[in-house]
């Protein structure tokens, strides 16, 4: 599904990563500033790397060797980050509608009511982002990129600000989004109960590099 090969240097930082990664739901776990965030950027189009390539599917998504770099926007992958990152001034309705409504009918995967019902967001619609909490805001961000009919969802430690009541309520419609959606989804985290939770496999990113994960007790969740 997703194939690259990258090198991106910021100061004394150096991500140097390689994977070759299926369908599914992948888990990225490491410590804090070895990279993970810095991975999904460069996935996602939002950071250029220095060197490398990257692949999804078939598609040359980049190729430093022949300057080519297709831009974040059209690589059409979803991302969800900490804060959830909701346009302040737009109700949920539009928030959740910002990339659905440019979408082509045929190129929309579910329709809005299948996504408030999937998210138990429908009685927040007319809400602004400030008038939601924590976990609302999370499931609305969600929302607005699974509407958005993505080819890859890329969450970064998505649940990470929310106490232990939110993440249960959550977590069960992420994996209701991986089992209903079949939308492939690389998850940062450091949670490890998420990890289990959701993931089909386990890389460990150390120091810039990337490492598949040798604990057998993941097996169990492929
Ligand atoms: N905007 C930035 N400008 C300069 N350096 C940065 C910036 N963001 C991150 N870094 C540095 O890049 C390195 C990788 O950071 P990154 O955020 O990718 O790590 P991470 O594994 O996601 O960490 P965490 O688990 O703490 O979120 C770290 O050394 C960090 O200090």
């Amino acid at each position: 599904m997703l194939n690259f090969d990258l090198a991106y240097a910021r100061g004394e930082f150096r991500l140097d990563a390689s994977a070759q990664i299926a369908g599914g739901v992948t888990g990225i776990c490491g410590p804090s500033g070895s990279g993970k965030s810095t991975l999904l950027l460069l996935i996602a189009g939002l950071l250029k790397p220095q060197g490398g390539s990257l692949h999804f599917g078939d598609e040359m998504l980049v190729d430093r060797a022949r300057r080519m770099f297709v831009p974040a926007w059209r690589r059409h992958f979803g991302l969800v980050f900490q804060d959830g990152q909701l346009f302040p001034h737009m109700s949920v309705r539009d928030n959740l509608l910002y990339g659905h409504a440019r979408l082509a009918a045929e190129g929309r995967l579910f329709p809005l009511d299948t996504v408030l019902q999937l998210l138990e967001i429908g009685h927040l619609l007319d809400r602004r982002p400030a008038m939601l909490s924590g976990g609302e805001r999370q499931r609305v961000a969600l929302g607005r990129a699974l509407l958005y009919s993505p080819r890859l969802l890329l969450l970064d430690e998505p649940l990470s600000s929310l106490d232990d009541r939110l993440k249960q309520q959550i977590l069960p419609f992420l994996r209701r989004v991986k089992d209903e959606t079949r939308i492939p989804m690389l998850y940062v985290t450091h949670a490890r109960p998420e990890v289990d939770f959701l993931a089909d496999r386990v890389l460990l990113m150390d120091r810039g590099r990337l490492a598949p994960e040798s604990r057998a007790s993941n097996t169990a969740h492929a």
